[in-house]
């Protein structure tokens, strides 16, 4: 199981967007598994890093479906629930979200899933111990979610080697600028972690090659300013920011925000996209079911209908 964590400050602070240095590739046992694999014959398989589930993803053609989720949201024993849910039905990575107090690139969604979340007493120690016993079940990356304060609460060389000893294969913060990580670029590196960065629609070009060149497990391109929530439509403008960036890297780059409809899922992957990743309609889903059981339906269907989407 690789689990990234996010890192990257994208956002629209005063200080221009930045984003940090990635990690070797997990050392773990290479274990391919194909997309549907029954949780039931996948028990305590280790899975690959990031780096490696694009690299067998790209050998069979195919686009990674990366859904997020807040952990905790509506309650942690359903967290577990619904990622068993989403690797059983094919996603590729998992985005997990550690839910904070102060969610600056986050949506109302999200930022009301975090909300509740918290007001349940979810912490990092209690998602920690969800992941010891959920991560040996799954047969996908799961990709978690953390802004730099907890990191910093909890230490940069102990936080690491936690999330390390829980399976995490990578990190992503979104509100610590690329100049400010040098401790976290190198204790993730200590530990194996595979760092995912950043990069948006107003990254300016020379920062942006700064930042594929840095990059990790995959390169996040953020399809447009503001924050998190599900759209309408894409910015075809991700078209010719995927064409930049594919000229400027080798290296899988996975686009979010606003996709949340199987069209959203088609039209990005036919864009070049390596990667898709659906988070607020997801979280939506869970956290405003009428029921845990419900929500966990629902989003088994509507992850099903947007995989089904993927070339
Ligand atoms: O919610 P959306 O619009 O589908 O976008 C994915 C996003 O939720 C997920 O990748 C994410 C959750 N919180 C973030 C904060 C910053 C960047 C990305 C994220």
């Amino acid at each position: 199981m690789a689990i990234a964590l996010k890192s990257t400050c994208f956002l629209q602070l005063k200080k221009p967007e930045v984003s940090f240095q990635g990690f070797l590739p997990s050392k773990r046992a290479i274990v391919s598994v194909k997309r549907y694999t029954p949780v039931a014959a996948i028990k305590t398989m280790e899975t690959v890093g990031l780096s490696e589930t694009f690299t067998r993803l790209k050998k069979q053609g195919k686009v990674a479906f990366i859904p997020y989720i807040t952990a905790g949201d509506p309650d942690l024993s359903t967290t577990a629930e619904a990622l068993k849910v989403l690797d059983s039905c094919g996603s590729d990575i998992i985005e997990l979200g550690v839910p904070y107090s102060d969610p600056l690139a986050d949506g109302p969604v999200i930022q009301a899933a975090a909300t509740r979340s918290l007001a349940k007493g979810t912490n990092f120690d209690a998602i920690i111990s969800m992941l010891r016993e959920v991560v040996p079940q799954l047969s996908c990356p799961i990709a978690l979610f953390t802004y730099y304060n907890p990191i910093l609460k909890r230490g940069t060389e102990r936080f690491m080697s936690t999330i390390r000893d829980t399976g995490v294969h990578g990190l992503v913060v979104p509100d610590v600028p690329l100049e400010e990580t040098e401790t976290l670029r190198l204790e993730a590196k200590n530990n194996g972690i595979e760092l995912v960065l950043l990069t948006t629609p107003t990254t300016p070009t020379n920062r942006m090659k700064a930042i594929v060149d840095a990059a990790e497990g995959f390169v996040y391109l953020v399809s447009s300013v503001g924050v998190t929530g599900a759209r309408a439509s894409v910015s075809d403008k991700v078209q010719a920011l995927l064409q930049e960036i594919k000229e400027a890297t080798t290296k899988p780059v996975a686009v979010g925000f606003g996709i949340s409809k199987p069209e959203h899922v088609k039209q990005v992957a036919g864009w070049g996209a390596d990667g898709v990743i659906v988070g607020s309609a997801m979280v939506k889903l869970l956290g405003e079911a009428n029921s845990p059981q419900e929500g966990l339906k629902e989003l088994e269907n509507f992850t099903r209908s947007l995989i089904s989407a993927l070339p």
